[in-house]
């Protein structure tokens, strides 16, 4: 069977992200707003005669191309959950998203994957059978192919849409070396522990919800909140430069993205995005400054280039 299919998957930053304490599991209960952005990987899957992975774009070099890419373990997951006979397949990773960014790059990737090899095969998987292999790969994975706005629980798996109207404008900042999830999870622990702190299951950010059911920038702004930021910080110290700059480049609020080391900055609006871009472009905190939209939808399929 020949054929390919291309899927494009946006990244995610979050709102809010609230932690609990460390699970037996290995995992932190969270209670999230994601938030789907404007900037996207494309991942293109082929049917081939034998496996191969390319990236092209940004930080492509840290990617891996062999089968423990995200990518391709997700479409080895699904071809054994669907029984498919020859799940051999080449597949291509056009990436905006930046690497070990806090922004679900590799998440995206798998989401794309899965999307574009349910296609290829002609699969007939539910939704709900999508999502679950999809919170098998990982926690950030389900959000990357609902898309929009959502509140996460759990492991951050578990999603509820949530009502949003109009659109937030972001410049995101990339910084020049990547954060490790798990890295960063591990020192908020060490940071906790080292206050002698208890931690209380993390609350749901309603008044978050419904400044963005309300569309209004100017209510959302001071709510957006990340229980990771002192974590990340504290890994790279260099990352209060960024967030003191956005800040007076003009932006109405600024914070890490997930565990970071990416850093969003809220503006009022597009134009005002494009200036806080030009500013922060150069400041020299960054190794590239973009600016983006959202929320976006999540993971579709698109022309296969
Ligand atoms: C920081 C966030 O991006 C916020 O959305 C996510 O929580 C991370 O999601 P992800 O990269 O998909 O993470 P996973 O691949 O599921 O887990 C990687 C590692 O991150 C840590 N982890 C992840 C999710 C979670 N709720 N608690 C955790 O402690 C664990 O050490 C885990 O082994
Ligand atoms: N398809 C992929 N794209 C990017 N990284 C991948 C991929 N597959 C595996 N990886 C590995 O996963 C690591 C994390 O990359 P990723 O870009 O997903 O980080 P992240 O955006 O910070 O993740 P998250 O926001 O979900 O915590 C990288 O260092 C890389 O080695």
């Amino acid at each position: 069977m020949m054929g390919a299919a291309t899927a494009r998957v946006p990244a995610k930053i979050n709102l809010h992200l609230g932690v609990g304490p460390l699970r037996e599991d290995g995992y932190h209960e969270l209670s999230t707003v994601f938030c789907a952005l404007s900037l996207y990987d494309d991942v293109t899957v082929r049917a081939a005669e034998e496996f191969s992975l390319t990236v092209r774009g940004e930080g492509r070099r840290e990617v891996p191309t062999d089968r423990e890419n995200l990518a391709a373990r997700a479409v080895a997951l699904l071809a054994e959950r669907a029984g498919v006979a020859d799940p051999t397949v080449a597949i291509e990773i056009e990436k905006q998203i930046p690497v070990a960014g806090g922004m679900a790059g590799g998440s995206a990737d798998a989401a794309g994957a899965l999307l574009a090899a349910a296609r290829l095969w002609r699969l007939d998987t539910e939704r709900d059978a999508l999502m679950e292999i999809a919170a098998e790969l990982g926690s950030d994975v389900p959000f990357a192919l609902l898309g929009g706005a959502a509140l996460g629980s759990n492991r951050g798996e578990q999603l509820l849409p949530t009502l949003h109207r109009g659109e937030l404008h972001w410049v995101i900042v990339l910084a020049k070396t990547g954060l490790s999830t798990p890295a960063v999870y591990h020192e908020l622990d060490r940071l906790r522990t080292g206050r002698g702190e208890t931690v209380p299951p993390p609350a749901r950010p309603d008044a978050l919800m419904q400044a963005i059911a309300s569309g209004d920038v100017h209510a959302v702004a001071p709510l957006l909140h990340n229980e990771l930021q002192p974590a990340a910080l504290s890994l790279q110290p260099l990352l209060r430069r960024t967030l003191r700059a956005g800040a007076e480049a003009g932006a109405l609020a600024g914070l890490v993205s997930g565990s970071g080391p990416t850093c969003a900055f809220l503006c009022t609006d597009a134009e005002a995005a494009v200036a806080v871009a030009a500013e922060l472009s150069g400041h020299g905190v960054a190794k590239a400054v973009r600016t983006a939209h959202g929320p976006v939808p999540g993971a579709r399929l698109v022309p296969v280039p």
